[in-house]
């Protein structure tokens, strides 16, 4: 397996996140659709996606740069009706994951696992439909549940559950952590929400009062590497057997997390990015040859910095502001 690239930071590129689309039969109310814009609008596949082979390529080529993970996201990845073959062609060198609101898991989980899908991360940000569709703008409640189910069933585990922390959702995190801990195959992972592209925050929960009270509920606590994550494991019994996992994904004003961020966005059109937070890094991969794809990622990596701490810097009074250094970085997105 090759070395893989670092940035200037030491941040060695060991993953990618393809945004397949930016189609969503959602309206999250939070959406930040990982960077791409908004989610509405036609459902039909727009001629602007990359296609099955420019995928396949595009991961041919960044296994040769040392990847070994891929996760599918988007919008709604499952609106593509050639996901199938998608994993199927992805190198077996790869981890393939996918995040997923869930809705059409029943039915197809089965085929994803034969493709080759190995886990998957499903939204669920409430465990009560009315609440469930006041967030996100669907009646779609149950099919979730069942597609949670139809992913356990088929071995895509674990099974991730991804709530948004934020005042709508919050009142529900207890009854999260007890469910994926009585629920085998199941894990939860609780994302701070981030106003950095949605704007809201008025909507901010503290999310060091949840460390605070899982700290106190948890049998053990782990520290993943990529980002830095806290992971808690509640409700084991004496022989550290059973229970469920929680995560913290708490991306906000968080350098640790930055710095040991070791991802590249791909965008359903074909850009690379280097950071969520940002779309002033955007580059093309053109028609997408071989060369084009690697002299872009090549050219990604080398330019990606991590977002707080460098590309956003803490003034005197403790609050982020731009680096100036940063301030006008030409964007080959046009
Ligand atoms: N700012 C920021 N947020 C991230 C990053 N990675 C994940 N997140 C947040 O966490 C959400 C859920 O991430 P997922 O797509 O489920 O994947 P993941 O948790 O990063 O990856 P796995 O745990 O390996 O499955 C994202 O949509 C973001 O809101 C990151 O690198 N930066
Ligand atoms: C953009 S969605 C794409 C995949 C799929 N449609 C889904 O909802 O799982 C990926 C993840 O981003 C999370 N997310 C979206 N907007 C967010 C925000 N403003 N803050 C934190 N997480 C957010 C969602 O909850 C979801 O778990
Ligand atoms: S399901 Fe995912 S992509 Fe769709 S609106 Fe909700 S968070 Fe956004
Ligand atoms: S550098 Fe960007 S993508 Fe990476 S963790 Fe920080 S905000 Fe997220």
């Amino acid at each position: 397996m090759a070395e893989p690239l670092a940035d200037d930071f030491g941040r060695e590129v060991t993953g990618v996140r393809i945004s397949l689309t930016d189609r969503c039969n959602f309206d999250c109310i939070y959406c930040h659709n990982e960077g791409l814009g908004d989610t509405r609008g036609p459902m039909e596949p727009s001629p602007d996606e990359m296609s099955a082979d420019d995928v396949v390529r595009f991961l041919e080529v960044v296994e040769g740069y040392g990847v070994d993970s891929v996760k599918f996201t988007g919008g709604e990845p499952m609106l593509r009706q050639d996901l199938e073959e998608i994993i199927e062609r992805t190198p077996d060198s790869m981890e393939v994951s996918m995040t997923t609101n869930g809705t059409f898991l029943p039915g197809r989980a089965e085929d994803l696992k034969a493709a080759g899908l190995d886990r998957v991360n499903v939204s669920q940000d409430a465990l009560d439909p009315d609440d469930f569709a006041e967030v996100t703008k669907s009646g779609a409640y149950e099919q979730v549940l069942e597609g949670v189910r139809a992913a356990v069933d088929a071995g895509l585990d674990p099974v991730k559950l991804n709530m948004v922390v934020f005042t709508h959702t919050a009142g529900y995190v207890e009854e999260m952590v007890d469910h994926v801990a009585e629920n085998e195959g199941l894990q939860l992972q609780l994302i701070e929400y981030m106003p950095e592209l949605t704007g809201k925050p008025e909507w901010n929960v503290d999310i060091g009062r949840v460390h605070d009270w899982l700290a106190e509920e948890a049998d053990r606590v782990e520290h993943r590497e990529m980002h830095d994550r806290k992971r808690y494991f509640v409700g084991e019994d004496a022989s550290g057997e059973g229970g469920g996992m929680v995560e913290i994904v708490d991306p906000v004003e968080n350098e640790e997390f930055c710095a040991n961020c070791g991802r590249v966005r791909v965008t359903h059109e074909g850009y690379l990015k280097g950071c969520l937070n940002r779309n002033d890094d955007l580059r093309s991969m053109g028609e997408m040859s071989r060369e084009e794809i690697a002299e872009t990622f090549e050219a990604v990596v080398e330019n990606r910095v991590p977002y707080y701490g460098e590309y956003l810097v803490e003034n005197d009074e403790g609050e982020y502001e731009f680096n100036e250094k940063y301030l006008g970085t030409p964007s080959t997105a046009d």
